[in-house]
């Protein structure tokens, strides 16, 4: 294998924000560590994607309406697509279950904390929240799950990076808010969290907390050199947790949540749909063999697609 060095370092690409940077960094550095390789063989490349510009522009709105999940990753696949960078660096709660021809996401990194923090300056966790209290989310699940759970709370929504999210927090735009266990953990700001919510209270997002290196499909070099940085248990997680959340289509207007823990040597898979304004929640669960993760993730979305019946999905026409 042809290694980088410093004459022809490997672009690794990723977006700008601090936890998109932090999750390059930590590739970077498992990267080198694993193949002996120094610091300046690789190069970090800024992609800025239309989410972002977009995302600025219209902060207080929901992201479907703005374009949805592929706004984030396009202009980076492009660019791997065009060879102005080697990998892509991604949170894989964020990408679509299926990638462009000619690209391949199949390298994990091993993955962080699953579960969402309750973050909030005068109250502990959701349980605590005075009935009214102002909860700040623009994520469709965690809307849903709350208003599921507290129907007696009132939900703004509260996009952009962490660090916009805790500043709408400071000035009292909301009382309380959630935020990724795994990016606050990356960002060195854990003490932010006022308490994790267990997968019981409220399941994560598919594939929350883990981390996806994507490549060009027909570069050998790079596909020898994230091999040796692959966590095969988060492979497995995921394998089974994108299975299901394929078999239900899942785009961003559709409230989800699925979770994969090993166990007794297998998998336990639970998952749960919602609508989107919470008054409806179906969950279930299976137990699988590792080697049937493709399967049982598909069996269990058809299980949850029967139980929701005729009707459920009516306001995806909305
Ligand atoms: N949609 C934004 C996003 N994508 C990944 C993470 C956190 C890190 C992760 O789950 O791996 C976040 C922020 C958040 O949900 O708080």
């Amino acid at each position: 294998m042809t290694k980088p060095d410093a004459q022809t370092p490997l672009k690794i690409g990723t977006r700008g924000s601090p936890l998109a940077l932090a999750q390059a960094f930590e590739t970077r550095r498992r990267l080198m560590e694993a193949h002996r390789l120094p610091e300046d063989a690789f190069e970090i490349v800024i992609i800025k994607t239309t989410g972002d510009d977009r995302a600025m522009i219209a902060a207080d709105r929901p992201l479907k309406e703005i374009g949805g999940k592929g706004l984030f990753t396009r202009e980076i696949e492009d660019a791997l697509l065009s060879g102005r960078i080697d990998i892509a660096v991604h949170s894989m709660k964020d990408m679509p279950v299926a990638q462009p021809a000619g690209l391949v996401l199949d390298c994990y990194l091993p993955r962080e904390d699953v579960r969402d923090a309750f973050v909030s300056r005068d109250h502990a966790s959701i349980a605590d929240l005075p009935a009214g209290t102002v909860v700040g989310s623009s994520s469709l699940r965690r809307r849903a799950q709350l208003a599921n759970r507290r129907p007696d709370l009132a939900l703004v929504q509260f996009r952009g990076n962490v660090q916009t999210r805790l500043k709408k927090l400071e000035d009292g735009v909301a009382a309380a808010t959630f935020l990724a266990m795994a990016g606050l953990n990356r960002l060195g700001m854990s003490h932010v969290a006022r308490s994790a919510i267990s997968p019981e209270e409220m399941l994560p997002a598919v594939a929350q907390g883990a981390i996806g290196i994507e490549r060009r499909q027909a570069d050998a070099a790079a596909n020898d050199l994230l091999a040796a940085i692959h966590d095969g248990p988060t492979g497995e997680r995921l394998a089974a947790e994108r299975a299901f959340l394929a078999a239900l289509d899942g785009s961003c207007e559709t409230p989800i949540a699925g979770l994969a823990v090993h166990e007794g040597g297998g998998l336990w898979l639970r998952g749960e749909i919602l609508r989107p304004d919470g008054s409806e929640a179906i969950a279930g669960e299976r137990r699988l063999a590792v080697s049937d993760a493709a399967e049982a993730g598909r069996d269990l979305a058809r299980d949850l697609l029967a139980q929701a019946g005729a009707g459920f999905f009516d306001w995806r026409q909305g």
